[in-house]
């Protein structure tokens, strides 16, 4: 490859640094032996919290009455969306069956897990969006019951829109908890609640690098830490546009990487020119956390043509990856490593984020390599089962005998041999193991 960086970023987001396990490893052995009394401890170190874990009935009912109507309404809209693609998603998960031998049956089925833990990150924004796509997506998915945390904000609790939120998308209980008390608290079935056997939703540091430790002991969705998103442009397309889509991803803090990958040597300058200044434009917490995220992660390479742009694409394995280029048709068909496509300048990375239907819990620090986002499926096992006539299961039975017998584990051969001695008592079988 022949690509030139014109910018480059000094330091990868970060993620997975041995001190961050260990200070996270320690609060979780902390709250596991603590129980109820030291996650309540660290929402008062971490989050100012004292009110009570669990939220109340009466503050969920009055959540929903502090709620403006157009919000609602706006809510209301997304998480349609987000629970009619999810229901599309579900109808694609098929059980199947098949007759492997004559008389012998085995399939496939899909069995929703039974008690799931939603975080909704709310540390520096109030993610509204991460509890429709959590929640709402459990829901679809079958699971018996839902629990959802989200860190409290001093004297208030979970902002009422949350709250209204986690109602709606169908949230069985609700923890005044963030950060790792909060996916503590689900993990180990704190506050009365039924252990969680899933843990999903998007966080900080803290939070992605708990549910990674945990991960074993309970299922996660993926490694969804700070967010991450690629545009890909060529010479045609708009950079005002493509700034801003970076400008606008790159707020969410200050390890968010944006990277823009271009065959367009102007285009990179023109919106390299562009940042400071749109930047600028967004209120001062959002640019501080752009700015720093730009300056310290902001990449921008300049390739020679389009293949070679997504060699970078599939290199990166980007969260977000939007292409604003011509031929969408053979991007779609080329690209193989991403969290999601927005293709073509009419959509934009936050109409995913926030309304258009597909997930935006998506995997980040390169984690699309081997993962997509969240789905009806990362909440559904699929399991499978068998079943004989007496007829069907001969074949098998024989063919298990001498393999278990070859391996060394007679155990195994001798609950196949008394099957057939009892199936087919008048027959004899060679069930020695092969020599050679
Ligand atoms: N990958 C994805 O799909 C998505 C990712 N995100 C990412 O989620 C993240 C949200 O982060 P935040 O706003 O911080 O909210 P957050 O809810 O993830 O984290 C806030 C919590 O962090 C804990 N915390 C803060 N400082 C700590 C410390 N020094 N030690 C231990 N715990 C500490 C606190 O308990 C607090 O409750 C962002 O990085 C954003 O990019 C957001 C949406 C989707
Ligand atoms: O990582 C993501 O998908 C986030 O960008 C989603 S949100 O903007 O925080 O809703
Ligand atoms: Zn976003």
């Amino acid at each position: 490859m022949t690509i030139e960086y014109l910018k480059k970023a000094d330091r990868r987001a970060e993620t997975g640094q041995s001190d961050l396990q260990a200070t996270v490893q320690a609060l979780l052995t902390e709250i596991e032996q603590g129980g109820d009394a030291a996650a309540r401890a660290h929402a008062q170190k971490f989050d100012g919290w004292t009110g009570p874990a669990l939220v109340p009935q009466d503050a969920l009912d009055a959540a929903a009455h502090q709620v403006p109507d157009k919000l609602k309404a706006d809510i209301g809209f997304a998480h349609d969306n987000i629970r009619r693609f999810a229901e599309a998603q579900k109808v694609t998960i098929q059980p199947c069956e098949l007759e492997v031998q004559p008389g012998f049956f085995a399939g496939q089925k899909h069995i929703p897990v039974s008690a799931a833990g939603c975080y909704v990150p709310g540390g520096r924004y109030s993610h509204i969006a991460s509890a429709i796509m959590t929640i709402t997506t459990a829901k679809v998915a079958g699971v018996d019951h839902i629990t959802a945390c989200s860190p409290p904000k001093p004297g208030i609790g979970i902002p009422p829109a949350i709250l209204y939120t986690m109602q709606l998308c169908g949230a069985d209980a609700v923890l005044n908890m963030g950060g790792v008390q909060g996916i503590a608290s689900m993990a180990f079935g704190l506050f009365g609640l039924p252990r969680a056997d899933m843990l999903v939703g998007p966080g900080n540091q803290y939070v992605a690098e708990a549910k990674r430790l945990l991960f074993g002991r309970v299922g996660i969705d993926m490694f969804a830490g700070p967010t991450d998103s690629m545009v890909v442009a060529d010479g045609a397309a708009d950079p005002h546009l493509v700034a801003w889509d970076l400008a606008g991803q790159a707020e969410h803090g200050y390890n968010s990487p944006v990277w823009l990958v271009t065959d367009d040597r102007a285009l990179a300058e023109a919106v390299m020119r562009l940042m400071p200044t749109i930047i600028a434009e967004l209120p001062e917490t959002n640019a501080k956390n752009a700015e720093a995220a730009w300056r310290d992660h902001g990449e921008v390479i300049l390739c020679s043509d389009r293949e070679e742009m997504a060699q970078v694409c599939d290199a990166y394995g980007p969260e977000h990856l939007h292409v604003q280029a011509a031929d969408l048709d053979w991007w779609l068909g080329r690209l193989r490593s991403y969290g999601s496509l927005f293709l073509g300048e009419e959509t934009t990375v936050a109409f995913g984020d926030k309304a258009a239907g597909p997930n935006h819990v998506l995997p980040t620090s390169g984690a699309a390599r081997y993962t997509g986002g969240l789905s009806v499926h990362k909440y559904m096992k699929t399991v499978t089962w068998q079943r004989a006539t007496r007829d069907g299961a001969r074949p098998v039975a024989e063919a298990t005998a001498r393999i278990s017998r070859l391996e060394g584990m007679e155990g195994h051969a001798r609950t196949a041999d008394i099957r057939l001695a009892k199936f087919f008592p008048q027959e004899s079988f060679d069930l020695a193991a092969s020599a050679d």
